[in-house]
């Protein structure tokens, strides 16, 4: 288990590394409508699980839109305070 900052901290430096076979570093390679498209499919799986298939479910595609959101943020070059600016 991890937290979202945990995540945050990881991605960046799967970021500044590129590690070989990293899913992170393959997304940020395929930019931002690539990355937007997965987070809107993530969205709407998020959604579905949470109408039709439970708990469980719907808290394993919410983290999967979380993975996507922050990788968007990465990709735009934003940090973790420009959006908590906001909340
Ligand atoms: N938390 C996640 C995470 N959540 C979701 N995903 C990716 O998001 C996609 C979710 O896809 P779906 O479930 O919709 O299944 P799919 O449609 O078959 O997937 P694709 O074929 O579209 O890739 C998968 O490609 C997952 O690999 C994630 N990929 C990585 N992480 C974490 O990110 C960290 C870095 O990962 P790497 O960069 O791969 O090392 C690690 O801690 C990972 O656990």
């Amino acid at each position: 288990m991890k937290t979202f900052e945990e995540l945050w901290a990881e991605l960046n430096e799967k970021a500044r590394t590129r590690p070989e076979g990293s899913g992170t570093v393959a997304q940020l390679d395929a930019g931002v409508h690539a990355i937007g498209k997965k987070l809107v499919e993530e969205a709407a799986e998020s959604w579905m699980a949470a109408e039709h298939e439970g708990k469980d479910a719907a808290a394993e595609e919410i983290s999967q839109l979380l993975y996507h959101a922050q990788v968007l943020m990465l990709a735009t070059g934003l940090t973790l305070d420009d959006v908590y600016a906001h909340l």
